[in-house]
């Protein structure tokens, strides 16, 4: 007890600042590795790195085995990285888009305004069979592919998708692509997908629908000409025949701050009240050893 107090009056706030980074950063990465597979691993890796050190005591006699163990813990270092590289990136990935979506808030955009308009205009279009593709910019910037097309910068109304969309008209070919609320290209040409898409009727708009959220995290909405149909594809993957009201739904859902914001607030907030129990601990222990 005596060692632990001398050990805590040695305390200095930059020293306080230094662990509490240190274990911000544990903390992190635990967190971030939650629920995933890798968990399994760290536990194996924290086993084995707790193993090397009790060993490396008894056994400081046997040279050989010393050796082993000495270089063993360099090269799980290493290893670390290559093992989990996919963990790393999507982590990497995460704190990027939560990044950028903080700083370009979709909310801030006329929102209510885009969705009712689409709502409105795509079964429109659907039961007149025009077909349509509009693609609602989210945090990966489409510059590339609205350059590809004619620049508008219009208030999105039904009117205006309606009459984009007419067949004959110069701009029905290619997509419309929607940023910060507003229409600023259309007849872009999109990036196709090569992967099965499931049906082999559909063609080049419902790929190019599903190609630019491979690469992006962009919502497509796909309004087929030859079957009247909506479908919304999001993150690589498809979902067929919405009605108007699963459209709004599904919109209003694309348009709320997406899981890792969320997930970053929740963090925040453990975080918090964690420090709240380490001042309390701390001070607790720092009382009982004054009164001694
Ligand atoms: N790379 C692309 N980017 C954007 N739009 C494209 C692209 N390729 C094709 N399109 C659009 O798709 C139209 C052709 O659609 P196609 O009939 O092949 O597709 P589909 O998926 O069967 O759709 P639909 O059911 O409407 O016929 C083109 O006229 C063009 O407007």
């Amino acid at each position: 007890m005596r060692d632990l107090l001398y050990l805590l009056d040695q305390l200095s706030w930059i020293s306080l600042i230094d662990i509490g980074l240190v274990a911000l950063l544990f903390f992190g990465i635990l967190y971030s590795l939650k629920g995933t597979p890798a968990v399994t691993l760290v536990r194996g890796l924290f086993i084995l790195i707790l193993l090397v050190l009790i060993l490396s005591g008894p056994l400081r006699s046997l040279r050989a085995m010393r050796w082993l163990l000495e270089r063993a813990l360099p090269a799980l270092l290493i290893a670390i990285p290559i093992i989990f590289q996919p963990e790393l990136r999507r982590a990497l990935e995460r704190l990027g888009r939560v990044g950028l979506w903080l700083q370009r808030d979709p909310r801030g955009a006329p929102v209510d305004e885009v969705i009712e308009a689409l709502v409105q205009a795509c079964p429109r279009l659907a039961e007149r069979r025009h077909g349509a593709l509009i693609v609602l910019e989210r945090t990966t910037g489409l510059q590339t592919y609205i350059d590809t097309g004619i620049r508008l910068d219009a208030r999105v109304t039904p009117e205006l998708l309606m009459t984009i969309f007419a067949p004959n008209t110069v701009l029905h070919d290619g997509a419309v692509i929607i940023r910060d609320g507003r229409v600023v290209a259309a007849g872009c040409i999109l990036p196709l997908t090569t992967g099965w898409l499931g049906d082999p009727q559909l063609g080049l708009r419902h790929r190019a629908a599903i190609g630019i959220t491979e690469v992006s995290d962009a919502l497509a909405i796909v309004i087929s000409e030859e079957r009247g149909t909506i479908s919304v594809a999001l993150n690589g993957r498809m979902v067929r025949r919405l009605d108007a009201r699963r459209l709004e739904l599904v919109l209003r859902n694309f348009y709320s701050p997406p899981p890792e914001v969320a997930q970053t607030y929740r963090w925040l907030q453990e975080l918090r009240e964690l420090g709240r129990r380490a001042w309390v601990i701390l001070f607790t222990i720092r009382g009982a050893g004054g009164k001694q």
